[in-house]
C-alpha cells in the first residue's frame, strides 16, 4: 500500500485551485475567518471537489474498486444548528484562518439565522451595559432545533471550579433573562468550566469534558426528526446540518430490518430510535455524557428488548459482543474523526455482522478503516457523499459494507 502523504484538506485545496469557476463569497469575513474555505466556489463545484478528494484518499489507501458515489446536498447556507464562538471583551468572533487570533464577526451565513441574531443580540446587550458576560467567559455556544423554535445557550469560562467568580451564576441568570426578553426561543442555559479528564476517557471525550457550575431554565430541547421527538441535553452531540438530518436517517435505515442491530457511537440515539421500529432488538453504545443519558431515556421508551450501554465501542465489542444471543444483522458505526482503528475493526469483524453502515466525518480515517474492513472480508457495496458542511472542506460519507 502506498503511504498517504497529503491530508484530505491539502488534496482538496489542490483540487479547488484547479477549478476555474468562481463566485463572490457571501460573507464579508470569508478569507480572514477560519471557519469556511470554499465560499468562492458554487456548490456543485464544492461537491465535485469533495468527490474527487474522496476518490483520491480511498485510492491512496489502496481501494481502487469503488461503487458509484451518490451525492446528496441541501440548502448550502444557514444550515448550522449549533455555533460555537469565542468571546473577547464584549465581542463575539471566530479564530482567524490558520491562527489562534481572535476575529470579531458581524455575520455568519452558514449559521441558522436565529442563532446568529441571538449571538449578536447578546453582544449588543453586553456592549450597552444592559447585562454582562460572567467573568472569564471564553466561549459561547448556541444550539437550536431544525425549525429554530427552541435554543440552548452554553457559556464556557476560562476558569476552574476553584477560581470561578462567585457572581458567575447570577450573571448567567441576568444575561439569560435579558436575552430571552428579545428572543423567547431561549429555553435554557449552562455555565461550565474545563474539568480534569479521567485516564479512561478517549481523546474525543476528553476534549469535551466540562463541569457545569450553573444552570438556567430547562436542560434539554426537543428536536423533531421525521416525526420522532429527540430530547437533547444542551451539550450532547447532535448532527449539525439541520437540512440533512432526515436524509442521513433515511440512508442509514434504507429498507433494512431483522433480528439484531447494533448502533455503535450512538450519540443520543438519532439512528437507534428508528432502528427499533425495524429490528427485534437494538443495542446502542455511547460513552460520552450527556449523550449516554439521553440515549438511555430514548431507548427505554422503545421497549424492554432494546438497550443502551454506556461503554466505549471497543470495550463493548471486546467484552460484551461475544455474549450476544445471535450474529448482528446490522452494525451502524458513526465514530468521531479519529475513526475506528485496527483493534475496533478486528473486534467488529469477529461479531460476524452481515452488514455494516459506516457514517464518517473524516475521509482519511474512513479510508484507513475501509481498507481494514475489506481485508477482513467485507465488500464496499454503496458509497454516499453528503454535503453536510457546505462552504467548508469537511466531508461526510455513509458507506455500506457486506459479507
Ligand atoms: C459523530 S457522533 C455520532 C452520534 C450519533 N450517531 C448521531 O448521529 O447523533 C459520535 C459519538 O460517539 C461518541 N464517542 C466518542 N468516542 C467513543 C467511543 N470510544 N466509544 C463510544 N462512543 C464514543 C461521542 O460521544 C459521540 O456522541
Amino acid at each position: 500500500m502506498k503511504p498517504t502523504h497529503s491530508s484530505p484538506e491539502s488534496i482538496l485545496a489542490t483540487i479547488t485551485d484547479a477549478i476555474t469557476e468562481r463566485v463572490e463569497p457571501l460573507c464579508r469575513h470569508f478569507g480572514e475567518c477560519g471557519g469556511c474555505q470554499l465560499q468562492h466556489l458554487p456548490q456543485p463545484s464544492q461537491l465535485a471537489a469533495k468527490r474527487a478528494t474522496l476518490i483520491d484518499v480511498l485510492r491512496r489507501a489502496g481501494i481502487t474498486t469503488l461503487p458509484e458515489i451518490q451525492a446528496h446536498a441541501a440548502e448550502p447556507w444557514h444550515y448550522r444548528n449549533r455555533i460555537r464562538m469565542r468571546v473577547q471583551g464584549p465581542d463575539i468572533g471566530y479564530s482567524r484562518r490558520a491562527s489562534n487570533d481572535f476575529l470579531p464577526i458581524a455575520e455568519c451565513p452558514i449559521a441558522s439565522p436565529l442563532l446568529l441574531q441571538m449571538a449578536m443580540t447578546a453582544r449588543d446587550l453586553v456592549r450597552s451595559g444592559a447585562t454582562r458576560w460572567p467573568a472569564e467567559t471564553s466561549t459561547i455556544e448556541l444550539f437550536c432545533d431544525a425549525n429554530q423554535t427552541s435554543v440552548q445557550l452554553s457559556l464556557q469560562l476560562d476558569a476552574t471550579v476553584n477560581t470561578v467568580d462567585r457572581d458567575a451564576p447570577r450573571d448567567l441568570r441576568s444575561l439569560c433573562e435579558t436575552l430571552q426578553a428579545e428572543h423567547p426561543q431561549l429555553v435554557g442555559a449552562g455555565l461550565s468550566v474545563a474539568g480534569a479528564p479521567q485516564a479512561s476517557q478517549t481523546r474525543r471525550v476528553q476534549e469535551s469534558v466540562r463541569v457545569e457550575i450553573a444552570r438556567w431554565g430547562s436542560q434539554q430541547l426537543t428536536y423533531p426528526v421525521d416525526g420522532r421527538d429527540y430530547n437533547i441535553t444542551r451539550n450532547a452531540f447532535f448532527q449539525v446540518n439541520r437540512f440533512l438530518t432526515s436524509a442521513m436517517v433515511e440512508l442509514v435505515l434504507g429498507d433494512r430490518g431483522g433480528t439484531l442491530a447494533l448502533d455503535l457511537f450512538a450519540g443520543a440515539g438519532l439512528f437507534s430510535v428508528p432502528l427499533t421500529e425495524r429490528f427485534d432488538q437494538v443495542i446502542a453504545v455511547e460513552i460520552g455524557e450527556p449523550a449516554a443519558t439521553d440515549l438511555a431515556a430514548h431507548l427505554s421508551a422503545c421497549g424492554p428488548q432494546h438497550s443502551a450501554r454506556r461503554s466505549t465501542t471497543l470495550d463493548f465489542l471486546q467484552k460484551q459482543a461475544s455474549r450476544l444471543a445471535q450474529t448482528p444483522d446490522l452494525v451502524v458505526l458513526d465514530p468521531p474523526r479519529a475513526g475506528l482503528g485496527a483493534p475496533t475493526v478486528n473486534a467488529l469483524s469477529r461479531t460476524g455482522a452481515r452488514e455494516i453502515v459506516y457514517v464518517s466525518c473524516d475521509a482519511g480515517t474512513f479510508a484507513r478503516d475501509a481498507r481494514s474492513l475489506i481485508e477482513s472480508g467485507y465488500t464496499l457495496t454503496t458509497l454516499h457523499l453528503l454535503d453536510l458542511f457546505p462552504q467548508t472542506f469537511h466531508t461526510e460519507t455513509i458507506a455500506v459494507f457486506r459479507r
